[in-house]
């Protein structure tokens, strides 16, 4: 049977912050490109903005060996000399990364300026993780993921403490003066991580949104539960299953792609649309960019049958060495110092 696609630009999240409302597009374009790929993924935010009308950029302080943000900034300022859309229109997220769990601030106006914008969306810390700042004597910048180089571990800061990234933050979003930030929020919290923050009475402004991998080999039902339950929105990442896109070659996903004529791509995207998540793909590929405009409306049993390939068979693909000391994560990827 044929679906009627919907638009995806119309479906909108309200945020649960202190402050001022804020609506979130339900569907992101990621941009964690390779240090390489800079010029195309701009082009591929053009794409998505102009063309295919996403008006939500997922991005972060790490992405692109600590450059796409440029990239980033650049697409939008031209987007909007070009008048495809205004600033307002935008919803852009940042992330703090691990390596400057103690900065956030500086962390922050780093990230403004190489997006050369006033203001985030929406600011998350990255991971409950607190690196050690170390100097790449090559490049000047920090490591990204410092690794011991005689036993090849990650290199903690075991003086830190991850609530610390969260209550700058809240500081931040909390100042009288702040312009900079308009919602905040966590990534890769696991539910007791979310309880201790939402327990924590100096913490003024509870998160309004957990990011996590989110897919149907990781259907993250408890945390997503929690979080319904205490006003918190989930973003999935990782939604296609990270390079190469192995959820789209799933059996049950193209059944149900084949019942409708529709690609396995539009059934992940509206999997996620019909859960009430959020959602962010990636893709430099430009003709598939020009076409991330729609969703469909899965019946019940359908949703029901892509839950299932979690529960029978969770299998995470993000999951690198330095997520080892994480409830939920194994380590099983290793991360060079980069
Ligand atoms: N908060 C966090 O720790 C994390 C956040 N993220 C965010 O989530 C975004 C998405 O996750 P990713 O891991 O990048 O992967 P993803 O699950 O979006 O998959 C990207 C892969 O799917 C391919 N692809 C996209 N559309 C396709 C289509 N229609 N047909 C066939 N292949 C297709 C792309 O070429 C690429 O290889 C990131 O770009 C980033 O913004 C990602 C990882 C961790
Ligand atoms: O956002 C992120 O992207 C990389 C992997 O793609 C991961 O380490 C990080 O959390």
């Amino acid at each position: 049977m044929s679906l009627t696609p919907k638009l995806l630009k119309d479906a909108q999240i309200k945020l649960n912050n202190t402050h001022n409302p804020v609506f979130m597009p339900q569907f992101g374009f990621g941009t964690a490109a390779n240090a390489d790929e800079l010029e195309i993924n701009k082009e591929a935010i053009k794409v998505a903005v102009r063309d295919a009308g996403i008006r939500c950029i997922d991005t972060a302080r790490f992405y692109g060996g600590g450059k796409i943000e440029y990239a980033v900034g650049e697409a939008i300022e031209e987007l909007i000399k070009e008048k495809v859309v205004t600033r307002e229109e935008l919803f852009i997220t940042t992330k703090i990364w691990p390596n400057q769990w103690n900065k956030a601030q500086e962390s922050l106006d780093k990230s403004l300026k190489a997006l050369k914008l006033d203001y985030v969306d929406l600011l998350l810390q990255h991971w409950p993780i607190c690196f050690l700042e170390i100097v790449n004597p090559a490049t000047g910048e920090l490591y990204g993921t410092p690794h011991d180089e005689k036993t090849g571990k990650p290199l903690y800061d075991e003086t830190g403490d991850y609530i610390t990234t969260y209550k700058q933050m809240d500081a931040i979003y909390n100042s009288p003066n702040n312009t900079k930030v308009r919602a905040i929020g966590v990534s890769n919290y696991a539910v007791s991580q979310l309880e201790r923050v939402l327990a924590d009475d100096t913490i003024k402004t509870k998160p309004s949104i957990l990011q996590v991998e989110l897919n149907p080999q990781l259907n993250q039902e408890e945390l997503v539960k929690f979080c319904t339950k205490n006003g918190i929105v989930v973003i999935g990442y990782s939604p296609l299953g990270s390079t190469g896109a192995p959820i789209l070659k799933l059996p049950e996903v193209n059944e149900i792609a084949k019942a409708h004529d529709i690609t396995a791509y539009d059934v992940i995207v509206s999997w996620f649309i019909k859960k009430n998540l959020a959602v962010i793909p990636r893709s430099l590929n430009l003709q598939r960019v020009a076409k991330m405009k729609y969703y469909y409306d899965l019946t019940d049993d359908e949703v029901a049958k892509i839950d299932q390939i979690g529960i029978d068979k969770p299998y995470r693909h993000i999951d690198e060495d330095f997520t080892a000391i994480l409830p939920g994560f194994t380590g099983r990827v290793k991360t060079e110092n980069k």
